[in-house]
């Protein structure tokens, strides 16, 4: 792992009482610094009580939990959870506070002074969204769920803790909600780099949220710990395989980029040629479908050969059919299956910030950049048992 390890946990252990099997068994895991790890998992595969481990809402029964390579498995479980925000599904703000009450919950404790805390609030309050003039005065039962919960997050960053633990955070929101809650929240962490445990039962969340994802199995046993875009590319076992489900070839397309491409030599000219050039530089070049150019150089139309003949010797202004949406090197391979699926041509155009046309993208890149990830996951893994 390259990032430094943030927390540690040692073959923790957790066993409720009266229950015959741990929750936990022999859990080892690194947590790096500045990133967000997502424990995903079925239902009852322990993957709450691994994150109330961490802040000692629940006593292990055996192992060590390390922060900054400090053992705190003997410390003040008060103190340890001022220094961790905590959020979960339900928010859990107190009722009969108000807003800025409730998210100065942990400045109080350590005696801010008020202005301070005022101040706190309100910079949480602007930093999730909500403008402290309409937000502080009110009662939770005054908010949204999706409104509750950005202020859980803005009382979990109260004393800007460096590490953060969440519950399935965004789980009882509604799907539209969900997703701009997701978006504001990574917006947010990249100015935070904040040490986060993410937890989910839902795959397409964790794939998005996670820096890393460890997927675990029953008794919080790490079935694989890795990126997002390596264990899609190679899933170690049929557990891993049939918990991520169909198509995780096509969500890995979201972690390779059009830049990474290389775009080849596509039959391209401007409108203002005639259409037997078009169908000459076809043939020549053994393509089904011109790319049409504007007097910029700017895709406007796909001509098949069959349009260009057609047309005869006349220009090819209105020959063919629109090419659609373009891609941009940043753009994804996930973005680019789309544009494609919906084209004429079956491929896609590439442009230059100008617009101008760079190339083509077809089903033979996608097919070569997702062996090429597939291949490189698969070496990683071999180097990793070899070493083993
Ligand atoms: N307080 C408790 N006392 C006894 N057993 C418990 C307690 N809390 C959880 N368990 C058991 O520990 C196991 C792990 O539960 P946990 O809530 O950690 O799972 P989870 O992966 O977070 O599940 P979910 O996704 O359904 O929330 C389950 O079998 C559960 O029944």
């Amino acid at each position: 792992m390259n990032a430094q390890a943030k927390i540690h946990l040692d073959r923790v252990v957790k066993k409720y009482p009266g229950s015959k099997v741990p929750a936990v068994e022999e859990l080892t895991l690194d947590i790096p610094e500045g990133e967000i790890l997502v424990l995903v998992g079925p239902s009852g595969c322990g993957k709450s009580t691994t994150l109330r481990l961490i802040n000692r809402m629940i006593e292990p029964s055996g192992g060590r939990i390390l922060l900054d390579g400090e053992d705190v498995t003997k410390a003040n479980p008060d103190k340890l959870r001022r220094r961790i925000g905590y959020v979960i599904q339900q928010v859990g703000l107190f009722p009969h506070h108000t807003i800025a009450d409730n998210i100065a919950t942990i400045p109080k404790m350590l005696k801010w002074d008020k202005k301070r805390i005022t101040e706190r609030v309100d910079y949480l309050l602007d930093t999730v969204g909500l403008p402290p003039e309409q937000y502080r005065d009110r009662y939770p039962r005054e908010l949204s769920g999706g409104q509750a919960q950005r202020v859980g997050v803005a009382r979990a960053l109260g004393a800007d803790p460096d590490i953060m633990l969440m519950d399935e955070p965004f789980g009882a929101i509604d799907p539209i909600t969900r997703e701009r809650l997701q978006n504001e929240f990574l917006r947010l962490q990249e100015e935070m780099h904040k040490t986060i445990v993410f937890v989910t039962h839902d795959i397409d969340e964790a794939i998005k949220m996670g820096d890393r994802i460890a997927i675990l199995g029953e008794r919080s046993t790490i079935r694989q710990y890795d990126t997002p875009e390596r264990i899609l590319a190679y899933p170690v076992d049929d557990f891993v395989n049939d918990f991520i489900g169909n198509g995780s070839t096509i969500k890995g397309l979201n972690f390779l980029q059009v830049s990474s491409l290389r775009l080849s030599d596509y039959p391209a000219l401007r409108e203002s040629e005639s259409a037997a050039a078009g169908l000459n530089l076809l043939q020549e070049k053994g393509r089904d479908w011109l790319v049409v150019l504007d007097g910029e150089g700017r895709p406007v139309r796909w001509a098949s050969q069959e349009q260009l003949g057609q047309a005869g010797t006349g220009d090819m202004r209105g020959v063919g059919v629109e090419v659609g949406d373009h891609l941009k090197d940043e753009n994804t391979l996930f973005e680019a299956l789309e544009l494609m699926v919906q084209s004429a041509a079956g491929r896609t155009c590439v442009v230059d910030d100008a617009g101008q046309f760079q190339g083509i993208v077809d089903m033979g890149h996608l097919n070569k950049a997702i062996r090429t990830a597939q291949s490189e996951a698969r070496r990683h893994y071999e180097e990793l048992e070899a070493n083993a």
